[in-house]
């Protein structure tokens, strides 16, 4: 049993300084969240007015303070305005999603969605003949909040796009006595809503909580519990049946499972909190919260390089994920246009897990040893094996002793999809820090998030092995489990979840 005093490693900050210093960045195309990151700077870096506009505010934006009122258009004074500084290219995401052009799609400017929702700051005091004071410009948008995702396409947005600095996961169950009628009218209201926030509008009944933020490249995804399925008599597809139990479950099942799930990100934490709250006010009548988490990720921008983001063991988390360019990668993480259920077309299952870290046991222990247990190095992400981060890992390369380079209980080698039978899955979570336990110790680790086109394919397998022989596990407890059914995206007009709901 891991120790769980709390302990601080002296070494371990001048390491991590010097890791910081000396970290390599990743040019892999997959790699959405370190592009953006580095596109991101480029354009703060790019744009001369950004700090000015940064400190503007905005005094009256026009927005209905009437929460009945349908305010799901623009808000007037950003409707009518102009951006000073045009934005770096955000190509729409087309449906159909090309996504090895993600970080092409996957962004683009708040002004093609809004007509102008990033606002001119020094124009308006030119030709007016008076300066504005500060607190009287209309409010222009920064790069990262002007940024949008695009809700719409094959795909719901989120899952294959870049994680953002913040996240929130988030259960639902269905009230007493609600059936199909309102579950429909509850994912009808739910999709005009994430529609329109992901856009940079205001939903229905907007509390204006984020209403000078823009979208933050915003994404909501909605899913479907087995007993949503159930509760309406409706089929559960065999992808969806309960996930076994692991000998390292500690589960809480308050903490697990539910109806439906949304999750949401965004790079602003206003707007992330905004969309959670305002769907929750929408579904009301309907569903109540079961459970939820809140995560987050490194914000984009913060290194002057593009990096794949570290969990707070410290490494470097994420290098080895499926890329989209990678031959079969569609069929792993995604249910085909013609699977099975019909109304998963596109869709995709999430295994949501709250992982906890043993972070005192864990910080005990020496670097190299750390490093033993993944079979990464910490400082790089580079495979123990050799090379850089990106290096293919060579599973059989001996030290010269004659031991494996990657030990047999590395995490990496336990994990890797050639020891499970090719299964896959596409790991895209958030740390998480809920303070301190009684004992000291942190209450923090990582909101495990993992797609799939089947889990029985993906995750089940990868767990099952796992929970045998990874080095790894014994600095963690799984303290929560879920299983969503994802369905695919849907056009405008359309709402998320219509072929199994009128199906
Ligand atoms: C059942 C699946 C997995 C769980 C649960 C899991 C938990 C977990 N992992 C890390 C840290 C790292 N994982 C890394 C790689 C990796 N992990 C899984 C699967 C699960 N991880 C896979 C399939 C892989 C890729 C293996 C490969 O093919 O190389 C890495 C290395 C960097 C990377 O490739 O992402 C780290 C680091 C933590 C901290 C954790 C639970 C809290
Ligand atoms: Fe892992």
């Amino acid at each position: 049993m891991p120790d769980q005093q709390v302990d601080q490693n002296p070494n371990e900050t001048g390491d991590e300084a010097a890791d910081r210093a000396g970290a390599r960045a990743t040019d892999r195309a997959g790699d959405q969240a370190t592009d953006r990151a580095g596109a991101q700077a480029t354009d703060r870096a790019g744009d001369p007015a950004g700090p000015a506009r940064d400190q503007a505010t905005v005094e009256s934006a026009g927005a209905s303070a009437d929460p009945s009122a349908d305010t799901s258009a623009a808000l007037p004074s950003q409707a009518s305005a102009t951006r000073a500084t045009p934005a770096a290219d955000h190509t729409d995401r087309a449906p159909g999603d090309r996504p090895d052009e993600r970080r092409k799609l996957s962004r683009r400017s708040v002004l093609a969605a809004t007509g102008g929702a990033g606002l001119a700051v020094g124009a308006a005091a030119g030709a007016g003949g008076h300066a504005l004071a500060a607190s009287d410009r209309p409010l222009e948008l920064a790069s990262i909040g002007s940024t949008a995702v695009p809700f719409h396409g094959t795909h719901q947005a989120g899952i294959l796009d870049p994680a953002q600095a913040r996240g929130h996961l988030a259960a639902f169950d269905l009230k007493a006595g609600a059936g199909r009628a309102e579950a429909t009218a509850l994912m009808r209201r739910w999709t005009k809503a994430a529609s329109a926030m992901t856009e940079g509008r205001a939903a229905d009944s907007d509390n204006q909580v984020a209403l000078d933020a823009g979208p933050a490249s915003l994404t909501v995804t909605f899913g479907f519990g087995a007993s949503f399925l159930k509760k309406l008599g409706l089929p559960v597809p065999t992808a969806l049946t309960p996930l076994p139990s692991f000998s390292a479950d500690a589960l809480d099942r308050r903490r697990g499972d539910g109806d439906l799930f949304v999750q949401i990100g965004a790079d602003d934490a206003l707007v992330a909190f905004n969309a959670l709250r305002t769907l929750q006010r929408l579904a009301r009548e309907v569903a109540l919260p079961r459970w939820q988490m809140n995560g987050f990720n490194r914000s984009p921008g913060a290194t002057a390089r593009p990096m794949t983001t570290r969990n707070l063991m410290g490494q470097i988390d994420g290098t080895n994920n499926p890329e989209p360019s990678d031959p079969g990668f569609a069929a792993k993480v995604f249910v085909p246009a013609k699977g099975e259920p019909s109304w998963m077309a596109g869709g995709s299952y999430v295994v949501v897990r709250r992982i906890r870290m043993l972070l005192d046991a864990w910080d005990h222990l020496p670097p190299d040893r750390q490093e033993r247990v993944i079979g990464r190095r910490k400082t790089d992400g580079a495979p123990l094996s050799g090379g850089s981060e990106t290096t293919k890992v060579d599973l059989g390369k001996q030290k010269p002793d004659g031991s494996l380079a990657i030990a047999g209980d590395a995490h990496i080698r336990v994990a890797a999809p050639e020891a499970n039978g090719g299964a896959t899955m596409l790991r895209r979570g958030f740390s998480f820090h809920d303070g301190f336990a009684a004992d000291g110790a942190p209450d923090a680790g990582l909101l495990f998030v993992a797609w799939q086109a089947d889990p029985r394919q993906g995750f089940t397998p990868v767990q099952r092995k796992l929970d045998r022989g990874d080095g790894l596990s014994r600095f963690l407890r799984h303290e929560s489990s879920a299983l969503f059914a994802v369905p695919g995206g849907c056009a405008p007009g359309e709402y998320v979840g219509r072929r199994l709901l009128e199906g």
